[in-house]
């Protein structure tokens, strides 16, 4: 069997393999890895591109069809695991690389994190800039199924009563926005029964959106309203991972003009982009599908361009690197959400790229990492590191495992007890009832010398424990060390 043939087969068939290695990893990460996402590391402002990243939950169905989740999420990284066989194809040589992606400045958003979280985080400094007279645009972007428009449209709901409820503190402003859908090289106004709209260029090589109908918005309610309604007549196809995956990208423009002067005062544009498709998952498509993938593949690389060499020109101040608006329809449309306007005030675009934790989408899932860590700079060292690669050798894979000792900040209260009972010849079984249930191995490693003296009633036992669990730390962190030379040799 060849690394290429039926590796999703390989690792749905290999899970519970693969699974615990996963959990092996989990379990030497740091202590804050896995707590939810919050709000304390904020982009900076001067950035002018911030890329945030969600990862949807897994469902019932998913589990059904035997996926497990190989995504785990840190504050500001994402770590994918890549479920491999060696390439040798010997039975049982299966093996997990760990590719990290780190988001210093922005953040990761786990399966639990609600759209509020996001909208807090991501969208509403967007927001406040918007309001406060300038250019905005947030994408969606992802791999068919991973959540864009479930993420989109809970954010435009937060956003639509925010953004009046700014303007409305500030003056009178007359609002206004359109709705169009882009499928290949066409556009079509989705509040005009679908007509085509037909796209000029300008002398500027702008794209001028000509004909498409301008609606009136009174409320953030009515703002909600008008996204939603457009967003059902979205072209929609059902593809492998979703049944009732947008086929387009659809763009929706708000315009904020002052109603005295007539003048544009801001501008927000948001993008639910179409989903990338794997080939794999193209298999089946007629030509006319095919071709539309291909479309849909081809204008989100363009755009991923676009909008590195906006942030490249933002990073190097002075440098003007080439925008290459002009590669695709998208670009050319979105081209006035990327240029500084009247004002020389630089436009700010907000990228939530949401990422599927399924074992089969796991190279889509590191290819929508890469893309967006393009997005964000010029910097390779960006583009996912390598980190682990863990290893399962011989005919028992479970064997080596086994005696992989289980950090002291990892464990449970009950084997916490268990591993103090266990230590010098059982000297501390008669105090076990002493220590509190509250307690597990993490609260344990913290309790300061008194703390254990006064639980043990005495100081010379106390500082026998403290002892035990500083020699068991450093075995705990000199196999770590070990295995990961280990791995880094048999990888070479
Ligand atoms: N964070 C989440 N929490 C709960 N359900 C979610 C989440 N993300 C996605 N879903 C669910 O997953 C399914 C697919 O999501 P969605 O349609 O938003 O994907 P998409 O990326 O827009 O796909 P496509 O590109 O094919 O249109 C939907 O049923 C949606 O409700």
């Amino acid at each position: 069997m060849g690394q290429n043939i039926d590796k999703r087969s390989y690792r749905r068939e290999h899970s519970e393999l693969y699974m615990k290695l996963i959990q092996y990893y989990r379990d030497g990460m740091d202590d804050d890895a896995q707590s939810p996402t919050s709000s304390e590391q904020q982009a900076s402002s001067e950035d002018v591109v911030k890329v945030f990243i969600r990862k949807r939950p897994m469902f019932e169905r998913d589990l059904k069809a035997g996926e497990y989740d190989v995504v785990t999420c840190k504050k500001h990284d994402i770590i994918v695991h890549d479920c491999r066989m060696h390439p040798s194809m010997k039975p049982n040589l299966a093996y997990v690389e760990s590719y990290k992606f780190p988001y210093p400045n922005t953040e990761v958003f786990n399966d639990q994190s609600s759209t509020d979280q996001v909208y807090a985080s991501a969208l509403k400094p967007l927001v406040d800039y918007v309001a406060g007279g300038n250019v905005g645009t947030m994408f969606c972007f992802g791999q068919t199924g991973s959540g864009k428009t479930f993420t989109i449209t809970g954010l435009v709901k937060l956003l639509s009563k925010d953004l009046f409820t700014q303007l409305g503190k500030q003056g009178k402003f007359s609002v206004t926005a359109t709705c169009i859908e882009l499928i290949g090289e066409t556009a079509y106004d989705l509040l005009s029964d679908h007509a085509e709209v037909a796209l000029r260029e300008g002398k500027n090589g702008e794209v001028v959106i000509c004909g498409n109908k301008l609606c009136a918005l009174n409320n953030g309610s009515e703002f909600n309203e008008l996204y939603n309604y457009a967003a059902k007549l979205r072209e929609t196809h059902a593809t492998k991972v979703n049944s009732n995956s947008s086929r387009s990208h659809y763009i929706c423009r708000v315009f904020i003009d002052d109603s005295a002067t007539g003048k544009q005062f801001a501008r927000l544009t948001l993008c639910d982009l179409a989903g990338s498709e794997r080939n794999v998952d193209s298999n089946e498509h007629d030509i006319e599908r095919l071709k539309e993938t291909a479309q849909i593949n081809s204008s989100l690389m363009a755009l991923k361009e676009v909008i590195r060499c906006v942030a490249l020109n933002k990073e190097n101040e002075g440098s003007k690197v080439h925008i290459p608006f002009r590669t695709s329809k998208l670009t050319r449309v979105l081209k006035d959400c990327f240029e500084i306007d009247e004002k020389k005030k630089r436009p700010h675009t907000v990228v939530v790229a949401t990422v599927s934790p399924l074992a089969c989408d796991t190279e889509h899932t590191i290819n929508t990492l890469k893309h967006t860590c393009l997005m964000m700079s010029s910097d390779s060292n960006m583009t996912g590191e390598k980190m682990v690669v863990q290893d399962v050798l011989g005919a028992d894979p479970y064997q080596k495992k086994t005696n992989v000792l289980k950090p002291i900040a990892k464990m449970t209260y009950e084997e916490t007890l268990e591993w103090i009972g266990s230590i010098q010849k059982g000297k501390f079984k008669k105090h076990l009832t002493k220590f509190p249930t509250s307690m597990d191995g993490k609260a344990l490693s913290r309790f300061p010398d008194k703390r254990l003296q006064q639980i043990l009633g005495s100081e010379s036992l106390g500082l026998d424990l403290r002892k035990e669990i500083m020699n068991y730390t450093d075995k705990c962190n000199q196999q770590k060390k070990q295995q990961a030379e280990e791995n880094r040799n048999l990888s070479k």
